[in-house]
């Protein structure tokens, strides 16, 4: 089984998919012949023709509203959004339209489109380009929201996404595009949408995380493994829909949790999943809640990016405080 990081999964899952399902089309800026600019759709073009993989002009209120009308069409589009800084012009499509098509037609018409995107921070990159706007997506009803941690679950993911009668937005930690490698079967598995993964089993504390800060979790977890606790780690991979029972069955056990995200600290994820466990399993709860996040200001540059960004410092810290109660 080859080995592959996460570009080479994403990758792999659109071709493979594409060879299966000629409804099948990607599109956006510099994704063929260039094949994108982390290269996600390389070679595409060249396999599938420039009708299936189509560069499209820079305007992503265009790209989205055009793959809304494909979709409508018959055919299944998959647009790459070229950083998620650049994704509020697609917004009026994504909340207006894309997301209530089924409900504005009782049923009758699907959007069964994906919009792929770049996010996070980490990679020493510009404005615009290091954004973690999920908890925006995960507040529109209609669209599901996905993030893969790892290449196996990237590719898993990608093809239920791909499969899915309606639209789903999914996220790609670029921070660890290159990091991390691992054994990708080849052909076809799913991952399910909105099922969390526990990638760690523990009895003291749960650890709730997504994307690139799976890894820094993990790491934490390690760190205060000798001091006697022991961290069940979540990987949520989807966060909209939201897999609360994977999270309240864990907390009814540990009796406390962290939440661990790179987004600004304000309406980010946690606070909902926090929310959830105070509705769910507060008569579970030994300590209060606690959530590691960025900060509220705009992914700042080159080294303070650093300190923006929740660490294992930061997160044994957390779990550290939570674990002696
Ligand atoms: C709204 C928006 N979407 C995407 C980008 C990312 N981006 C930066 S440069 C570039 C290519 C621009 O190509 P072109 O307009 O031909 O200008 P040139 O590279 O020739 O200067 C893209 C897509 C951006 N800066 N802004």
């Amino acid at each position: 089984m080859a080995k592959l990081n996460l570009v080479e999964a994403i990758n792999l899952a659109l071709a493979e998919e594409m060879g299966r399902d000629e409804r099948i089309i990607v599109l956006g800026e510099d994704v063929g012949r260039l094949g994108g600019v982390f290269r996600v759709t390389d070679g595409l073009q060249s396999q599938f023709g420039v009708n299936r993989v189509i560069d499209t002009p820079l305007a992503e209120a265009g790209i989205v509203g055009t793959a809304l009308g494909l979709a409508l069409g018959g055919l299944k589009p998959v647009v790459e959004i070229q950083f998620m800084g650049f994704l509020p012009p697609a917004l009026d499509q994504i909340i207006c339209h894309i997301s209530r098509y089924r409900n504005r037609t009782r049923g009758r018409h699907t959007v069964p489109l994906v919009v792929r995107m770049p996010y996070g921070a980490g990679i020493h990159a510009p404005e615009h380009h290091s954004e973690s706007i999920e908890s925006i997506l995960a507040h529109i009803p209609g669209i599901k929201v996905v993030i893969p941690s790892n290449p196996y679950d990237a590719k898993g993911l990608l093809i239920s996404a791909l499969r899915d009668p309606d639209p789903v937005m999914f996220l790609e930690p670029k921070r660890i595009y290159r990091a991390i490698r691992q054994e990708v079967p080849e052909g076809e598995y799913t991952v399910p949408l909105g099922t969390a993964n526990i990638i760690r089993s523990g009895k003291s504390v749960t650890a709730v995380a997504w994307g690139a800060m799976v890894r820094e979790v993990m790491r934490a977890a390690e760190l205060v493994e000798p001091e006697g606790i022991a961290v069940e780690v979540i990987d949520l991979r989807s966060i909209s829909p939201l897999d609360d029972d994977t999270i309240v069955q864990s907390i009814k056990k540990t009796g406390c949790g962290v939440i661990v995200h790179e987004a600004c600290r304000t309406c980010g994820m946690a606070a909902e999943i926090i929310a959830r466990i105070n509705e769910k399993a507060f008569l579970s709860l030994a300590a209060p809640l606690e959530r590691v996040t960025g900060f509220d200001t705009i992914p700042p540059l080159l080294k303070l990016e650093e300190h923006f960004l929740p660490d294992v410092f930061r997160i044994s810290r957390a779990i550290r405080k939570i674990a002696q109660f």
